[in-house]
């Protein structure tokens, strides 16, 4: 391809001299990625500044710079351009040859859910006979193949590259609101877009639910001419959602409780929702535990249909499911205590959480979660209250630092505690490994003890038991527990053979 080319058919100017006949080897916009005949994207971030490293892109073989600065004085062709990010978005959808295009894309947004909505979407299909690939918070999948990455949503150079890689014929994506207003989705196009809810999250990146809606809205801008929204409409701002894209001619298919909504819901009891969809009622049964898991199972149906899976279809490939990790996984241990590691981090997840295990009859909840150091701190205190109004006890710990300290997170909380009149009902164990050790050790019978806000992640400091995630510290713990109820027996053996003597 071109430099012209991309240019072109990218809507973008340029109005000095470039060599036509130069063939663009690779696009990128990380100056250490560049070789020899690469355009290099230079962004302002967050961290860094793009524009810094236009020397080395040069060095390295950047045969055309894009930017948004005023530059005249490079040895290489400069396009300016009002938004790099986009910029980066229309170049890689030219060099990649518009891969989304051609795929079924499944586009997938909410505060809560988006992970295991691509998860059910994808076992649905596949035991629909689909071939799917799946890019998302825990891993994306692509050719059967597992790749870790570092956002939920990748920028669009990464997007285009895993879709071209993919041969798969559906491609799955959980979107998240900072990817779109970042424009990491310019470019793509979805047949089905889903929005599953907008609760209270990340407002210290958007400032207000109002902003922080608008940005997911920015998804359903991406529907493909004939695509397809499908809306919660039990949400406040899916009504708000579904009223916009109506107006706008847009095919909406909005699933809730009111009769009037195509895919209805008719009840929701432990594990199973019953839906109504034209005129026939169905059964659908969830996997995965929690009321929060029937909404994502029927969001999930719903789209799968669209696709050919029929509703009688959905309890049969859902009962082969091998869950999802740390979304409500669960560990029973011996003295009849049930451990779940769950990645609940917002206020309502984290009450969704905690009811799922009333509702499946704990006899008392014990709670280990935290908040992530210097993010969103305007979500704390409806978390702590949730947690306090629905626990019997809770643990305050490390969940993830993000730019604070334990010092300073700990100050934090002893703060809160009291703000929130919530000393009696919380104890704080900076120490992540020791809260869970303290939770499982006094927990009994019947109770349960949910590790609420880590899920899938690793640990990122390191703590007195020498283990890396919730679960390894639930095994450690349990391990600890067989070995010493073995002590236990090899000591009362040798009594009695002692007593026999
Ligand atoms: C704050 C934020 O959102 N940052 C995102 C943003 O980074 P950035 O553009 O600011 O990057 P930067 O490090 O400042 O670098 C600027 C530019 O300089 C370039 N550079 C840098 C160094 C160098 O040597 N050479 C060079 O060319 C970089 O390649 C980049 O183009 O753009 C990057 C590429 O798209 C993202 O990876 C990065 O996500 C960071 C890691 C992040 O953690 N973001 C969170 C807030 C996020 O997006 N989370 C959502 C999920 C949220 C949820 O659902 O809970 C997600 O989608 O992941
Ligand atoms: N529909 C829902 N409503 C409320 N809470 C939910 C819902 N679905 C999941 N949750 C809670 O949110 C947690 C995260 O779920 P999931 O990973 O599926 O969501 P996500 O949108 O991908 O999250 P994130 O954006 O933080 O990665 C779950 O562990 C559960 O506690």
């Amino acid at each position: 391809m071109k430099i012209t080319d991309i240019l072109k058919m990218g809507h973008l100017n340029y109005s000095g001299t470039l060599d036509q006949s130069q063939n663009v080897k690779g696009i990128t916009d990380n100056s250490n990625e560049v070789g020899s005949g690469y355009i290099f994207i230079a962004i302002k971030g967050y961290k860094e500044d793009g524009n810094l490293y236009i020397p080395q892109a040069i060095v390295n073989g950047a045969i055309l710079i894009i930017g948004e600065n005023d530059l005249t004085d490079l040895t290489v062709p400069y396009l300016k351009v009002k938004n790099a990010r986009k910029a980066l978005g229309q170049v890689a959808k030219e060099f990649y040859k518009d891969p989304s295009k051609n795929k079924i894309m499944i586009g997938i947004t909410g505060t809560n859910g988006k992970t295991t909505i691509g998860f059910f979407v994808k076992q649905l299909l596949e035991k629909q006979g689909y071939s799917v690939s799946l890019i998302g918070t825990i891993y994306n999948e692509i050719n059967g193949r597992r790749i870790q990455y570092v956002n939920t949503t990748p920028n669009a150079k990464v997007i285009n590259q895993l879709l071209t890689a993919s041969t798969d014929q559906v491609v799955v994506m959980e979107v998240s609101s900072q990817g779109l207003e970042q424009d990491r989705l310019e470019g793509i196009q979805f047949d089905y877009a889903l929005f599953n809810n907008l609760q209270h999250d990340h407002l210290d990146y958007h400032g207000t639910m109002e902003e922080y809606f608008e940005c997911k809205a920015l998804l359903f801008e991406k529907l493909k001419l004939d695509g397809t929204a499908i809306i919660n409409y039990d949400d406040s701002w899916g009504k708000k959602l579904t009223e916009r894209l109506t107006a706008q001619g847009k095919k909406v298919i909005i699933v809730g409780e009111e009769p009037t909504n195509e895919v209805q819901i008719l009840a929701k009891e432990l594990d199973n929702v019953s839906v109504r969809y034209k005129n026939k009622e169905y059964n659908l049964r969830t996997p995965l535990p929690g009321v929060h898991n029937l909404d994502n199972l029927t969001m999930s149906s719903c789209v799968a249909h669209e696709l050919g899976v029929p509703y009688e279809q959905v309890t049969p490939y859902m009962s082969q499911f091998s869950g999802i990790v740390g979304r409500f996984e669960i560990f029973d241990l011996s003295n009849k205590v049930t451990v779940v590691v769950d990645y609940a981090h917002t206020p309502d997840a984290l009450a969704t959480s905690i009811n799922t295990a009333i509702s499946n009859g704990a006899k008392r909840v014990i709670t280990v979660f935290g908040f992530a150091g210097n993010r969103d701190k305007s979500k704390r205190k409806a978390m702590l209250e949730n947690v306090c109004r629905l626990s019997t006890y809770a643990i305050l710990t490390v969940t993830e630092l993000f730019g604070s300290t334990i010092d300073n997170l700990y100050t934090d909380y002893v703060s809160i505690q009291k703000e929130c009149h919530a000393v009696d009902k919380t104890s704080i164990i900076m120490d992540r490994t020791l809260a869970i050790q303290k939770a499982i050790g006094e927990a009994e019978a019947g109770d349960w003890v949910l590790l609420l806000g880590k899920g899938h992640e690793q640990y990122k400091e390191n703590y007195a038991l020498k283990t890396k995630t919730d679960q390894e510290t639930v095994q450690y713990l349990k391990n600890k527990e067989i070995s010493s109820q073995l002590q236990n027996v090899d000591r009362y053996k040798n009594e009695l053979i002692n007593k026999l003597k």
